[in-house]
């Protein structure tokens, strides 16, 4: 669960990016942000790990974590608060996916996917790139998610721009995360890709039930795949709520008098 309280971001040239917001998102939501360029929709996105900080307000995270009698327990992290180890922990449960895949190319769509777990490993492990047979298991099972196993021996350079985003969420997948924020993931993409990666992320969000908090410039992909919209304008939210029961009038409202039907 997250939770915004009275949000305030101003950035050091004035701009107030986040102004009082207040959000609260649940446990298997898909929820997108849509909003004209410049609205404060990456801002938002990015405070939920804190690669932004903000000024005022609380995001509070709850998420579940094994305690140390092996009990999975919820945990709340106040994320304006947090530094050093606690953030570095809390970031591990965060998968972060952008409109450029991160892909190595040279590397095995398999060795892209197992580069999510070196977070997990201990620095010997991690200094001589050993995978454990979890790892790999962990690593081939978020790719027959995604339905690219067949690609794990194929290099990355290799496939279409479809297929990386797809590596990319296999990877993203396989750091185990319970919620992934996804800034633009399909802005590169043709339609038909564009919609093929929006039903992976559906999928990922519904079936292994992660939060899904993305951004998106297409509302028609928004509409469709995502059950909550949120709006934002000028950073206020100024619509919150489902997929379902946003209205022309709404959307002029998000994105002014000249919306008009994108796709
Ligand atoms: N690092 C920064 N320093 C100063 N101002 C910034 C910074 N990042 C963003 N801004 C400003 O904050 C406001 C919100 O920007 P943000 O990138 O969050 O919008 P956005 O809705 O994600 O836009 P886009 O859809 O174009 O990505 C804008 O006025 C932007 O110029």
């Amino acid at each position: 669960m997250i939770k915004f309280e009275n949000v305030n971001k101003v950035w050091p040239n004035g701009v107030h990016a986040l102004k009082d917001v207040n959000l609260e998102i649940s446990e298997g939501e898909f929820v997108a942000v849509i909003g004209l360029s410049g609205a404060g929709k990456t801002t938002l996105l990015r405070t939920i790990n804190k690669m932004n900080t903000i000024n005022s307000g609380t995001i509070n995270i709850t998420v579940n974590e094994k305690n140390k009698a092996g009990k999975v327990e919820q945990v709340s992290y106040l994320v304006n608060k947090l530094s050093g180890r606690k953030l570095r922990r809390l970031r591990t449960k965060i998968g972060l996916m952008s409109q450029d895949y991160n892909n190595i190319g040279q590397q095995t769509v398999l060795k892209n996917v197992l580069n999510a777990r070196v977070a997990k490993m201990g620095f010997w492990q991690s200094l001589i790139g050993w995978f454990t047979k979890k790892d790999k298991i962990i690593a081939l099972s978020s790719l027959e998610k995604l339905h690219i196993l067949d690609r794990a021996y194929i290099r990355a350079e290799n496939l279409s721009g479809g297929q990386q985003q797809r590596i990319a969420l296999a990877r993203t997948l396989a750091q185990k995360p319970q919620l992934i924020i996804a800034d633009e993931p399909v802005s590169a993409l043709d339609p038909i890709l564009a919609n093929q990666v929006m039903n992976d992320f559906k999928r990922i969000n519904e079936e292994e039930k992660i939060i899904v908090i993305m951004n998106i410039h297409h509302v028609e992909l928004a509409l469709k795949y995502a059950t909550r919209i949120v709006g934002v304008k000028a950073g206020e939210i100024v619509f919150d709520g489902k997929a379902k029961d946003v209205t022309p009038e709404i959307l002029k409202d998000i994105y002014g008098e000249t919306y008009e039907k994108t796709e």
